[in-house]
C-alpha cells in the first residue's frame, strides 16, 4: 500500500452540496489472481454485509466475551493479520473500502487458518454510525490513515472531532484507540484532536512508545532506515 496522497480523479471536484465529504477516493485497482480467488472463496465465509443496522459482535464471531478490536483502513491487511495471528484471544474488525485490500486480507486469513477476523467493505464513518453497537469495542487501530496533506484536503482527514465523538460512543469504558501516522504534521493534528475529547485521557504525555503488537511495516522499515518518523499516539476511554 502507497502511502502517498490519493489523487482526486477528474471530475470530483470538492462540492459539499452534491456529496458528502469522504476520507477516501474509491480507485479501481486490479485484483491478482489470488486477491480474486480469495474474494470468493472467503468473502462469503469471513466478509460481513453492511447493514444499516446494529449487529451483535459475540454472534458474528460466535463467541461471547472475547474482546473486539476495530481496524480501520486495513490496506492490504498484513498488520492486521499478523496481530489477528497472535493474539488468537481477541477479534478483529476489519473495514476496508478497496477492494484489492479486502482480496488480499482474505487471502491471509485463509492462508493462515485466521477465524477471529471479520471483514466489512464499506466505508467506516457509516459503519460505525449504524452497525456497531454503542460501548461494544475494547480497542480501535487506525494505522497510517490517508494524511491528505494538501490544507483544502484537510477536512478529508478521518480523524476530526466529530469523528472521534462518535468512535467514544461505540468503545467501553478503559478501551483504547490507537493511532499511527509516519506524517509528524498529521501527527500534531491527531494529539490536538485527541485531547480536545474530554472522554478520552493519553496514556503517554504525548506521544506513546510503539507497542509490540503494531508490527513494523515493510514501508515503515524502509522510512525508519531513511530517518524518517512514525508516531504512535494511544489515547484510553475514560
Ligand atoms: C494509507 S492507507 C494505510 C493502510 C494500512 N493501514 C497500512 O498501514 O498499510 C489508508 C487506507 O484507509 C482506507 N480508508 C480511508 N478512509 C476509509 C474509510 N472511511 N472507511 C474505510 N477505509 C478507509 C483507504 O482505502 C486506505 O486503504
Amino acid at each position: 500500500m502507497e502511502h502517498k496522497e490519493h489523487e482526486l480523479p477528474a471530475g470530483e471536484q470538492d462540492n459539499p452540496k452534491h456529496r458528502p465529504i469522504r476520507s477516501f477516493v474509491l480507485r479501481q485497482g486490479r485484483l491478482t489472481e489470488g486477491q480474486r480467488k480469495a474474494l470468493e472463496q472467503w468473502l462469503p465465509v469471513y466478509g460481513v454485509a453492511y447493514q444499516p443496522e446494529p449487529i451483535a459482535l459475540d454472534q458474528v464471531f460466535g463467541r461471547a466475551e472475547s474482546p473486539k478490536i476495530l481496524e480501520i483502513g486495513f490496506g492490504m491487511g498484513d498488520s492486521t493479520a499478523k496481530i489477528a495471528q497472535v493474539q488468537p484471544e481477541r477479534d478483529f474488525i476489519g473495514v476496508e473500502v478497496h477492494t484489492p485490500g479486502v482480496g488480499s486480507l482474505l487471502k491471509l486469513v485463509g492462508e493462515m487458518h485466521l477465524e477471529n477476523i471479520r471483514v466489512i467493505q464499506h466505508d467506516a464513518v457509516e459503519v460505525l454510525q449504524h452497525m456497531i453497537p454503542d460501548a461494544s469495542l475494547d480497542g480501535v487501530h487506525i494505522f497510517f490513515p490517508d494524511p491528505w496533506h494538501k490544507k483544502r484536503h484537510h477536512k478529508r482527514r478521518l480523524i476530526q472531532a466529530a469523528f472521534v465523538q462518535l468512535l467514544c460512543s461505540k468503545l467501553k469504558p478503559g478501551a483504547y484507540l490507537h493511532v499511527a501516522t509516519d506524517w509528524q504534521e498529521y501527527a500534531e493534528w491527531v494529539l490536538e484532536v485527541l485531547q480536545g475529547e474530554p472522554q478520552l485521557g493519553n496514556t503517554a504525555d504525548t506521544y506513546a512508545e510503539k507497542p509490540d503488537y503494531r508490527p513494523l511495516t515493510k514501508f515503515e522499515n524502509r522510512g525508519i532506515k531513511l530517518g524518517h518518523g512514525v508516531w504512535d499516539i494511544i489515547f484510553t476511554r475514560k
